[in-house]
C-alpha cells in the first residue's frame, strides 16, 4: 500500500487529508505536537489502514531529522509528503504586530516546511516514479490583503519553493504541488486571533466557505494521478469568494 506522510494532521486539511487517504487505503505517519489528537486519530483509522504517528514540532530541525531517520521500515518507503502544517497569527496591520508572531510564521511555514522536505528528499527519490510533494500553500500568497503580512509572505515562498523544488526533482519521478486554497472553515482563524471563537465563527458565517474535505479530496486526487502527470499549482476558492478591487485611501 502506499504512504502519505502529514504534517499537522491533529485539525483541519490535515486532519481531514488522513481520514481520505485511509479511504483509498494508503498507509499513514501522522504528525503534529498534540498528541492526544493523534492518539484519537490513530484509534479511529488504525482499524482500516497502517497508521503511524509521531508528534514532533516541524519547527525543530533536529527533531524532524531523527524522526525521519527512525521511521520503522514498514514506514520508509513514502509516496507522499504533505506538507500541511502551518498557521496565520496576528490579524492586525504590521505596525501593531508583535515581532514574536511574525517569527513564529516563518518559523513554522518557512522553515518547518523546508525542514520536513529536506529529511524526507532521500525517501522519496527513492520512492520514485509516483512519488509526490504537496505543499499547502495558500491564496494569500498572491492575493494581498491588510493584516496578511507575513502570512502572505510565507506562503509565497511556498509557492516558489514549490516550482524550484520541482525544477530540481526532474528526473527523480518525484511530482511537487503547490495546492493554494482560500476561505476555507477550520481551527486556523481560531489559531490566527488567539483563541477569540467570535471572530472566527463572524469570519465564516452567512457565507459558504471550503471545508476540510473539500481540500482533503484535492490532495487525494493530485496524489493519485498517473505518475506521469504533474499538477504544478492549484489554487481553489469557494464559488462565494473572489477578489476585491485594490485599495484606495481618500479623504
Ligand atoms: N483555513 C484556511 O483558510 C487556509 C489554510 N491554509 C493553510 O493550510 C494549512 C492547514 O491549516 P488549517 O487546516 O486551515 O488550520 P488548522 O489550525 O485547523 O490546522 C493546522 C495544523 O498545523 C499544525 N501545526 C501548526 N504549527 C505546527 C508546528 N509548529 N509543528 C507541527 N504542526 C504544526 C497543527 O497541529 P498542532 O497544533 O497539533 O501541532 C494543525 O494540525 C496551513 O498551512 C494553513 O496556512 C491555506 C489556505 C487557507
Ligand atoms: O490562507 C488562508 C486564507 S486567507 O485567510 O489568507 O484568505
Amino acid at each position: 500500500m502506499p504512504i502519505a506522510m502529514i504534517t499537522g494532521a491533529t485539525s483541519g486539511f490535515g486532519r481531514a487529508a488522513a481520514r481520505r487517504f485511509a479511504d483509498a487505503g494508503w498507509s499513514l505517519i501522522l504528525t503534529g505536537r498534540r498528541q492526544e489528537r493523534l492518539d484519537a486519530l490513530k484509534q479511529e483509522l488504525a482499524e482500516r489502514v497502517e497508521v503511524l504517528t509521531l508528534t514532533l514540532d516541524v519547527r525543530d530541525a533536529e527533531a524532524v531529522k531523527q524522526a525521519v531517520e527512525t521511521l520503522p521500515e514498514a514506514f520508509r518507503g513514502v509516496t507522499c509528503l504533505v506538507n500541511n502544517a502551518g498557521l496565520a497569527l496576528a490579524p492586525q496591520p504590521s505596525q501593531r504586530v508583535d515581532l514574536a508572531d511574525w517569527h513564529t510564521m516563518i518559523d513554522t511555514n518557512v522553515t518547518g516546511l523546508v525542514n520536513v522536505t529536506h529529511a524526507m528528499l532521500p525517501l522519496l527519490i527513492a520512492t520514485g516514479a509516483g512519488a509526490s510533494i504537496i505543499n499547502i500553500g495558500s491564496a494569500a500568497a498572491k492575493w494581498p490583503y491588510a493584516g496578511g503580512h507575513v502570512y502572505g509572505a510565507t506562503k509565497a515562498f511556498v509557492e516558489q519553493f514549490s516550482y524550484n523544488l520541482r525544477c530540481d526533482l526532474t528526473g527523480t519521478g518525484v511530482r511537487v504541488t503547490d495546492i493554494a486554497p482560500g476561505l476555507a472553515e477550520t481551527e486556523f482563524t481560531l489559531v490566527r486571533t488567539k483563541g477569540d471563537e467570535a471572530a472566527s465563527e463572524a469570519l465564516y458565517q452567512d457565507t459558504t466557505p471550503l471545508q476540510a474535505e473539500d481540500v482533503a479530496e484535492q490532495i487525494v486526487h493530485v496524489a493519485t494521478l498517473p505518475a506521469h502527470i504533474n499538477i504544478n499549482f492549484l489554487e481553489i476558492m469557494p464559488t462565494r469568494q473572489s477578489w476585491s478591487p485594490t485599495h484606495v485611501e481618500r479623504d
